[in-house]
């Protein structure tokens, strides 16, 4: 199978470029491809002519999208949209990675794929109107919404603890927001599971179980025999400027459906990305 992920250069998108290194695989970082050009993303996906497409190009920084609305809305809807009117004219397949960031906390159970989005700041706002475009304009989707990622290759919550951990002796982590850490190289596994079959549609992907931000902090620091005080903390004790789901733990409910097995849990997944950095 011919595919051509984006924005190939991130965290997610390295972790893609590994697991379909079985594929005929092209990557492309921002300077190769700016999904937001519909010119160049409608000429390089017309020359290369992928199967399929994956999208890991994305604006990440939650804080910066609520100043720059227009750009958060430009790279998170608009590319999405050149990518699917690119896919649809050369009937090629999209795998498009979206967030738990398009819910706004207040269920009191895993959210499933049913249920109704309501995001709470700009970044979420964009993604989910990635969602809808791509929805709307080409059938062969696989929209993948994910929670809380870290991994090798991108500035992620276990590193800044890793380093502060250094820095300091005593830190506090929020623990009023309640999610699923995903380790990128799971998820790039299970997208590989997943396009083998043309079951498209909406999934949330995340790995088992959830935890606060101040629970997964002690469990980094337990796995790697730190010993540092963690002071647990509410959210208005940490303002920052997008406000954040309290609760944001997503049912993997249409990959149970699809008769796949939960991927694992967050706390094994957790421990292999400490021991891979050695
Ligand atoms: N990091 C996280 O905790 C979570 C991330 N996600 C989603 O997962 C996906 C991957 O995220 P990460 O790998 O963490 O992000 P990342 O920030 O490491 O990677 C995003 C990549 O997109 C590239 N990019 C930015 N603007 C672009 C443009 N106009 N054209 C082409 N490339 C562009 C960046 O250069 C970067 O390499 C994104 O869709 C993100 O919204 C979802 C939930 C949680």
């Amino acid at each position: 199978m011919k595919v051509l992920v984006t924005g190939a250069g991130g965290m997610l998108g390295t972790d893609i470029m590994h697991a379909f290194k079985e594929h005929n695989t092209l990557g492309l970082t921002k300077p190769e491809l700016d999904i937001t050009k519909i010119d160049q993303v409608t000429k390089t996906i017309g020359q290369y002519k992928p199967d399929l497409v994956i999208n890991c190009a994305a604006y990440t920084k939650v804080d910066d999208c609520e100043i720059n609305k227009d750009l958060a809305f430009k790279v998170n809807a608009l590319g999405p949209r050149n990518l699917a009117i690119a896919c649809q004219s050369q009937a090629a397949a999209i795998v498009h990675i979206s967030t738990d960031y398009v819910f706004d906390g207040t269920a009191n159970r895993p959210y499933t794929e049913f249920d109704s989005t309501k995001p709470l700041g700009v970044y979420g706002q964009s993604k989910f109107a990635g969602e809808q475009l791509i929805k709307s304009l080409m059938t062969r989707h696989f929209i993948i919404r994910t929670s809380w990622l870290y991994g090798a290759n991108g500035p992620n919550f276990v590193e800044t603890m890793l380093r502060l951990a250094k820095e300091y002796s005593e830190i506090k982590v929020v623990n009023d927001q309640q999610g699923s850490p995903t380790y990128t190289k799971d998820l790039a596994q299970a997208v590989v599971e997943l396009i083998k079959t043309p079951a498209y549609g909406l999934y949330h992907l995340t790995n088992s179980g959830n935890c606060t931000w101040y629970q997964f902090a002690k469990e980094i620091f337990r796995i790697e025999g730190i010993d540092i005080k963690v002071n647990p903390c509410t959210t208005e004790a940490f303002p920052r400027p997008a406000p954040r789901p309290k609760y944001s733990v997503m049912e993997n409910y249409f990959w149970k459906l699809h008769g796949r097995p939960p991927m694992r849990d967050y706390k094994e997944a957790l421990k292999e990305y400490l021991d891979s950095r050695g």
